[in-house]
């Protein structure tokens, strides 16, 4: 049976070149997660998800503990047989989708009870619901059940927070059950304040996590404050364990947070894009329900393989969308998921070759062009 364990192969600065073994396969870092939250990565079939080279996908306790629930899906066969991803799944713990999603919430030392979005009903969720709901999920990697500390938030609110979900951290790693090729993150709170994340991260450290992601962040802060956070973070995690970065990003995020030695990342803007129809491409966003594309017989990016690079025109992508044609979002989409992948590909080559702050300006300096 697989281990859970990280391997690092390279370093370029504190950017990494990495590979994660989990019970269901490895996942080659920095990797980007596409988010899967109700089972499926929206508007595409596990195989094309596949194909774009993405290797991991998310799931989500709170939204699967709602519908269809955990219970069932275990009874079905887990996360992995329901929605036929053969590959290794990361569910996130719920307590941040608790917090943007549901009503009539009430948080307390024991968790947090809330009514469902969907139906009202009332539900419960504590570090120990949190990581039964995930092993009933069958997920390859556990999140901690946390608060992410909302934004701004005063020192002493920060503070507050990050200490209650430093408590929750103890308990989720209390009631997690070991097995072979599965491991559990910590979660590093503090707000924007770097004193706090220093003693959010001595804690996960002393309780031990197989990787450590940074949370509390892409809430509103902004890409500079983002960064500096991390800046005073990272360097405090172990160098043998995954770093994740939660929600996080726009490509330039990403490119910014891999030369700060973040690993994993995971973000609904290429889906969520997908299907309003704007294109990630090396040269910026495309909002392709604009005009200017009707009568454009070039592909949206030049040297992409995806389906809608390959085979379709801008005037063909654009028609879709003007006609409201499912066709249209699932196009984009594929076309985001593989331009990511394409991304994380990029970058692993370059730290591979040493030349990733290179790569970043170029980056940089393409996606400065803007599309013509
Ligand atoms: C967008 N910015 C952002 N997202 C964050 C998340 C959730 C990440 C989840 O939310 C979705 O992205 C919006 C993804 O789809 C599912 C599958 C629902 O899970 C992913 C966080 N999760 C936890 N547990 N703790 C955090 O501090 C935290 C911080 C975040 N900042």
């Amino acid at each position: 049976m697989t281990s859970f364990r990280y391997e690092r192969f390279a370093t370029d600065g504190a950017a990494r070149l990495g590979r994660l073994h989990t019970a269901h396969g490895a996942i080659d870092t920095p990797a980007f997660m596409p988010v899967g939250t109700a089972a499926t990565v929206k508007a595409m079939q596990p195989e094309s998800v596949a194909a774009t080279g993405a290797q991991i996908v998310l799931g989500n306790t709170y939204h699967l503990m709602l519908r269809p629930g955990a219970e069932r899906i275990d009874r079905l066969g887990g996360l992995h047989r329901f929605m036929n991803w053969s590959g290794p799944i990361l569910t996130d713990s719920g307590g941040f989708q608790v917090m943007s999603l549901a009503k009539l919430r009430k948080l307390d030392e024991n968790g947090v009870t809330f009514q469902s979005h969907h139906d009202g009903s009332s539900h419960h969720l504590s570090p120990e619901r949190s990581m039964e709901i995930q092993r009933l999920l069958g997920a390859d990697i556990t999140m901690a059940f946390d608060e992410c500390t909302p934004f701004p938030a005063t020192p002493a609110q920060a503070a507050d927070s990050m200490r209650l979900s430093m408590r929750w951290a103890v308990r989720s790693k209390a009631a997690f059950v070991e097995r072979p090729g599965h491991g559990l993150f910590g979660i590093v709170q503090g707000g924007i304040y770097s004193d706090l994340r220093a003693e959010s991260a001595r804690a996960l450290i002393d309780i031990g996590f197989d990787g450590y992601a940074v949370g509390g962040l892409a809430v509103g802060e902004g890409q500079e404050a983002m960064f500096a956070t991390l800046d005073a973070t990272v360097p405090l995690l172990p160098e043998d364990r995954p770093r994740y970065l939660m929600g996080v990003g726009r490509p330039s995020d990403i490119v910014g947070a891999v030369l700060r030695g973040i690993d994993m990342f995971d973000c609904v803007m290429p889906t969520r894009s997908g299907r309003t129809a704007q294109a990630f491409t090396r040269r910026g966003t495309v909002n392709l329900r604009n005009a200017r594309h009707q009568d454009d017989p070039r592909p949206l990016e030049e040297g992409c393989a995806c389906p809608a690079c390959r085979s379709y025109s801008r005037a063909y992508l654009h028609h879709l969308i003007r006609s409201e044609e499912i066709l249209g979002p699932m196009l984009l989409t594929w076309h985001n998921i593989q331009a990511y992948q394409d991304l994380m590909r990029d970058l692993r080559a370059a730290i591979g070759a040493g030349r990733v702050a290179a790569f970043a300006a170029e980056a940089a300096a393409r996606e400065a062009l803007g599309d013509i």
